[in-house]
């Protein structure tokens, strides 16, 4: 009896235990616990946007904001009643425009933010380790420079995933081949800042191409095939890609150095 009852207590503790740790996890949209997190797609350009917001506060922020999807964007968080503060871009994108200056015009508290290093404008530049604090929460950002010199990786601590931008992708990584692009820093930065992680952590890209949405970094270390390799085998495989040129890679460039606004 007493046996039974222990092995009962016992698997209370582990089921409510589990149940605590799936109320944590955000895939692809949450609003349990004390925050809003949605993954959002531009099918176009295969550009995933983030939104995370603090429920009390109603403070918001945007990760990666797609030009052609602002109305999107303007009414999610007019729905659900938002206060977008941060219009962040992990980087300088050569694929598409960022929506982050046509946001701004459409919510008077809102600041672009982006790398120091990455030189364009904004009204927030950050460097290696600031915080981008919102409600209760904040973001830390990294520089994980390789892709693109002033590629940032946002570390969001309370909900125990990274948004890495291009730097990786799942089951890959960003190419090198231009925008003062670098193999091997780009493989020292994504092992040292991102794979470095708790390794139950989730990882979200700044893109995905074959149907995935997210990704941890267990699965990454195991099965990136990029990634996984030794640092030679890697930067000889990125020589080797050979991917064409973005198609809106003229347009994007200058564009993006200016918030996206003409
Ligand atoms: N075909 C797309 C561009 C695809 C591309 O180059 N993607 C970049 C990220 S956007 S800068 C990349 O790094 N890809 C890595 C890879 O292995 O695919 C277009 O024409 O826009
Ligand atoms: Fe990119």
């Amino acid at each position: 009896m007493m046996k039974s009852s222990a092995h009962l207590m016992r698997a209370m503790r582990n089921i409510s235990k589990s149940l605590n740790y799936k109320n944590k996890r955000f895939y692809g949209a949450a609003s349990q616990g004390d925050h809003i997190f949605r993954q959002l797609f531009d099918i176009r350009t295969f550009t995933y946007t983030y939104l995370i917001a603090d429920k009390t506060s109603k403070d918001a922020v945007l990760i990666d904001p797609v030009l052609e999807q602002t109305d999107r964007d303007e009414s999610i968080l007019k729905q659900l009643g938002l206060n977008l503060i941060y219009a962040i871009n992990t980087h300088v994108h050569a694929d598409h425009v960022t929506g982050s200056g046509e946001l701004k015009k459409r919510f008077r508290n809102c600041q672009s933010v982006i790398s120091k290093a990455s030189n364009a404008k904004a009204d927030i530049h950050l460097e290696n380790l600031n915080s981008l604090p919102f409600g209760s929460t904040a973001l830390e950002a990294r520089n994980t420079p390789g892709h693109t010199n002033g590629c940032m990786t946002f570390v969001w601590h309370d909900g125990e995933m990274a948004f890495t931008g291009d730097a990786l992708l799942i089951r890959g990584c960003g190419r090198t081949d231009f925008q003062e692009g670098n193999s091997e820093t780009l493989y020292n930065s994504v092992h040292s800042q991102i794979l470095s992680l708790p390794k139950n952590w989730l990882l979200y890209p700044g893109h995905d191409y074959t149907g995935q949405s997210v990704t941890t970094v267990e699965e990454e270390l195991i099965n990136n095939p990029r990634l996984r390799q030794p640092i030679k085998d890697f930067v000889k495989f990125m020589e080797e890609l050979k991917l064409p040129y973005p198609r809106e890679i003229e347009r994007a460039l200058p564009l993006n150095m200016v918030c996206g606004l003409q």
